[in-house]
């Protein structure tokens, strides 16, 4: 069964009454409803659970439920208001831009009302703060809600269902269509997403720890217990927990927000959204660059105020530069940059809950894996049966029961024996789709093969049913389960690890006699173990026992016990995986398997999809890892370069994760269990599998893969990568720009020009007009063919380094040289004396014009320079975004504007260029491109990469 933490919707137990939908307060069976089961439910024997519940064992019929799930609504709770509108739009006006911007505004206005004769410009000023402030928070506000409903969409797309008994049939169903009376099918590893009543229970335990905060596994019971508070009812399992061990089946007594979890989930105010590191740095260096705009302000006003200026002009100007310098678009432009990552990791396959995980895919450097299903296809066939020292083929391939299998009659009670012993499903094909198994398809695979032997697993279930099961766990790699034969006396049935098997084994079972195990015979039964796994076979050992009582103790059930034969299962490898572990050597990437199974089939499977080329891998077991101290640990993963890790238990797991972050990896793990869950919330990415995996595993993940494949890994490895070197080429873009209009202002006060040689309108027009697009269309970038091509990126490594530091500045320096230029050159052609300069003279309409234009145009070249790091951008190709082209060409279609359009040069105060100022400009931006592609050149010629890069 599966949890959803925001779309749980409203339904109950109810006899009549519409259904509830979130805001109608629901009734509480569990608790004060009169005439319901209610209160008394934990306190019932099994067998009147079900008439208390209108229900029966073999469930609901399809009609019933479908009758239930109108009168009760779908099993959902409402989604998550994050406060109203209107608080969560004046939230974009509180944070420190805004608020810096708010009070500028405001001084601006009160200068223009104080001025004496007013100016025009100081209230367009005004208001253009203003729209800056309402233009900001439009955008945070969109951006912030857009990222909300993809959090939504990317949950939505999280397979959540739960397996339930309709009409006696088990089928697998999304969780929200689960009503009161359900019967469900829960083993270890499901989240539960009802609060149900237990009636059948094989060593289950739950993990209440979203309810209690007590994250103890606690032991449940079918049995009926006194009335008390329903959460201390030991035979109830809620809703938002989870299973962490055991089988059961269990009643749905309440749904939805009729819950204990919907009840507190009522409650609970959503948790605030927390930013990423990077999110973080870009913060704080917008921060730190408002900082130099507030001083820049500061020191003009300083400087110019004892000029003879009037003191309101001098003011509002001083105002006016720093309001234009604060980098106010860039939060927003990042978090949508981001967001295109995660929606293009979607795209592959890859959900990605966090966006801490985008950037942190970027640097990982060691994935460790798991086999089954994320390298293999997990579509278990047997292909070999040893019994009794004979080899038997198995034909057929998948879960087609058709196929041949040797009659012999230990054969079929080898396979009989493994077939009882399992709790998987196989469904008949239907529509498009061809057998399937429901459940764990190593158990699947027995059940086919069983099959093709002419068995009949149902019937001889009911032959010799179960009347008691120990559940398989990946610590003990066992599973057994007690049936009652035909006179009455009881059958133990154990499959498992044939080496943990073996060495519960002390007979071996020839034609129906017992004789006992020596040596020899177990020497003779590992080789045939370890041949088959050499071929990269899965191996499972089967063997029985009698038993003295229905419910012996996991003790007896697994010791004294009598080999019956071997079945080796063949999984094929996932066709795509090759490539991608290709990819993953070439990107400087270890990729370590971890597997429970043998060495020797996880070795078979890493030749074939590449992991391992070398004549000697390391492999280490389990046992060899336990003998290992930190040191020794930490040594084994150092210098390992193909480590394969069999026979593990999750806990190793943990452990390995810990040991490699210790050595300053940046680690991926996957994982499917629900004892992988600490190891995957360790990690810096935990990957879990959206298709396979256990609903545990998917909660503490911060990616879930839809696909189960390791190839998607890499891919959003890639994508990640791709994020991140797009989010520094607009950086880099909108910060050199930023020392263009930083330069000439300073110049021009500094040596002594009354006038500015760029007005704060016009800077903001860049920042918030010419810029704003490019800037979005570098942030979305399409992923380099070479991004796989070059080592991790240093988990320490800053996002403003030195090497990004030093580019700004060649770039901005050159911007800043070039319109310092075109503007003196412009003034000093006139021949007037600076002190003559007035705003409305022509010739400084122009030069301001000339600045403008100069800048602009210089960014369109500039948005081109920075798509490369190392390669020259004709290589790379320059129409490869088009998307960026035509956002440079509105930036320069904006500005022809300004300076031709009549009302817009009274707005900025500009001037019609001429043809021949224009062919100044694009060399002068021409000249900027080669400038980079020397740059590029030289640091190719000498071979230093740019952060870790090989462009
Ligand atoms: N359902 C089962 N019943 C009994 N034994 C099993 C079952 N599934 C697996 N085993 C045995 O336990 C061993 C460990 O299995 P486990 O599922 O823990 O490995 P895993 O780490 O998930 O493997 P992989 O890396 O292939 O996914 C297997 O090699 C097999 O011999």
């Amino acid at each position: 069964m599966s949890r959803e933490p925001v779309r749980w919707g409203a339904a109950a137990l109810r006899e009549d009454g519409p259904p509830s939908n979130g805001a109608v307060p629901s009734n509480e069976p569990l608790r004060d409803r009169p005439g319901a089961p209610a209160r008394s439910v934990p306190s019932l024997p099994v067998r009147e659970v079900y008439a208390a519940l209108n229900s029966s064992p073999r469930g609901l019929t399809p009609p019933e439920a479908t009758a239930r799930q109108a009168r009760y609504g779908l099993n959902e709770l409402p989604r998550v208001s994050r406060g109203h509108v209107w608080r969560r739009l004046v939230a974009q006006f509180t944070d420190l831009f805004a608020v810096v911007l708010i009070v500028s505004s405001a001084i601006t206005f009160l200068a223009y009302a104080l001025e004496q004769p007013r100016d025009p410009a100081t209230l367009q000023l005004a208001l253009a703060i203003l729209g800056v402030v309402l233009l900001n928070a439009g955008i945070g506000f969109a951006q912030e809600y857009s990222a909300e409903r993809t959090a939504e969409s990317l949950q939505a797309m999280v397979p959540h269902t739960c397996r339930v008994l309709r009409s006696g049939d088990a089928r697998d169903l999304p969780a929200r269509e689960l009503v009161p009376g359900d019967v469900v099918l829960l083993e270890a590893g499901d989240a539960v997403s009802a609060d149900c009543r237990l009636v059948e229970a094989h060593e289950v335990a739950v993990n209440n720890a979203a309810l209690t905060g007590e994250s103890d596994a606690v032991a449940r019971v079918p049995g009926p217990v006194p009335t008390g508070p329903p959460l201390e009812a030991r035979n109830l399992v809620f809703m938002g927990t989870d299973v962490i061990a055991g089988t059961g089946k269990a009643v749905v007594c309440s749904t939805g927000t009729a819950t204990e979890f919907g009840r507190i989930f009522r409650l609970t105010a959503a948790a605030p959204r927390q930013k990423t590191p990077l999110q973080r740095q870009v913060a704080a260096m917008a921060r730190r660059v408002a900082g130099v705009a507030l001083a820049t302000g500061a020191v003009l006003f300083a400087v110019r105020a004892p000029g003879g200026q009037p003191f309101v002009d001098t003011f509002v100007f001083s105002l006016g530069v720093m309001v234009a310098l604060v980098p106010e678009g860039l939060p927003a432009t990042l978090s949508v940059s981001l967001a295109i990552g995660v929606r293009r990791m979607a795209r592959r396959h890859a959900l990605v809950k966090q966006l801490l995980a985008v950037e942190a895919l970027g640097s990982t450097s060691v994935v460790c894996t798991d086999k089954t299903g994320t390298l293999t296809q997990a579509e278990m066939t047997v292909v070999q049966l040893w019994v009794n020292g004979v080899p038997h083929s198995v034909a057929g391939v998948g879960y087609a029961p058709v196929g041949e299998v040797s009659d012999a009659g230990p054969v079929r009670e080898l396979l009989r024996t493994a077939a009882l012993c399992s709790n998987a499903r196989l469904v008949p094909p239907t529509g498009r789709d061809g057998w399937r198994v429901l459940g764990d398809t190593t158990e699947g695979a027995l059940l086919v093969a069983a099959m093709k032997a002419d068995l009949d697993p149902a019937a001889e279930e009911s032959r010799t049913p179960r009347v008691a099961e120990h559940p398989f766990d990946s610590v003990r790699k066992l599973m057994s389960t007690v049936h009652r034969d035909l006179d009455g006396s009881c059958l133990a049935y154990v499959k498992g690890a044939p080496l943990e098997l073996l060495a519960r084994c002390d007979a071996v079972d020839r034609e129906g006699a017992r004789e006992p195990l020596t040596d020899v015979c177990r020497a003779e039964i590992t080789a045939a173990a370890d041949g088959m796994a050499g071929q990269g076979l899965r191996v499972l050992a089967v063997a029985r026992r009698r038993v003295d009582s229905p419910h012996p103790t996991l003790g007896d059930t697994e010791s004294g016990l009598t080999f019956l034969g071997l079945a080796g299962m063949y999984d094929p490898p996932r066709p795509e995986v090759r490539d991608a572990v290709d990819a993953c050597r070439r990107a400087g990437i270890r990729i370590v398997m971890v597997t429970g199974d043998h060495p020797l089939t996880a070795e078979a499977v890493a030749r074939r999809v590449g992991i391992v080329r070398g004549r000697a891998p390391s492999v280490v077991t389990g046992t060899q890892l336990d003998a290992l101290d930190e040191g020794g640990l930490d040594a084994l993963l150092a210098s390992s370069t193909e480590l394969l890790l069999c026979r593990v238990s999750p806990e190793h797991k943990m452990r390995v994760v810990t040991a490699l972050q210790r050595l300053g990896e940046v680690v991926a793990v996957t994982g499917d269990g629900a004892n992988d869950a600490p190891a995957l919330k360790h990690a810096d990415i935990g990957v879990a599998m959206g298709a396979s995996g256990t609903d545990v595993a998917r909660e503490a993940a911060v990616m879930v893969l839809l696909d189960d494949s390791f190839a998607s890994i890499t891919t959003a490895v890639g994508l990640g990568r791709s994020v991140y070197r797009n989010i520094r080429k607009f950086l880099i873009y909108l910060f050199s720009h930023n020392i263009a209009e930083l330069v000439p202002i300073l110049a021009a006060t500094f040596a002594g020009f009354p006038l500015v040689p760029i007005t704060a309108v016009q800077i903001l027009a860049i920042d918030l007009g010419s810029d704003v697009l490019p800037a979005l269309a570098l942030g979305a970038e399409p992923m380099e063919r070479d991004v796989m091509d070059s080592p991790p990126r240093p988990r320490r490594e800053r996002l403003f380094s030195t090497a990004v530091m030093g580019r700004i500045l060649f770039l901005g320096g050159i911007q800043a040289l070039g319109v310092c230029a075109v503007f003196f050159w412009h003034i000093h052609a006139s021949g007037l004396p600076y002190a003559d300069f007035t705003k409305s003279d022509p010739v400084y309409r122009e030069a301001i014009t000339m600045v403008q234009a100069g800048i602009v145009v210089s960014q369109f070249f500039n948005s081109l320079a920075v798509r490369t790091d190392r390669q020259s951008v004709f290589r790379a190709g320059l129409l490869t975004n088009p998307w960026l082209l035509a956002a440079g060409c509105f930036g320069i279609g904006l500005m022809a504007a300004i300076s031709y359009a009549p009302p817009l040069q009274t707005i900025f105060n500009t001037a019609p260029l001429a043809a021949a100022d224009w062919a100044v400009l694009a060399a002068f931006g021409a000249l900027l491109l080669a400038a980079e592609e020397a740059r590029k050149w030289l640091l190719r010629r000498r071979g230093t990469p740019l952060e870790g890069e090989t462009r």
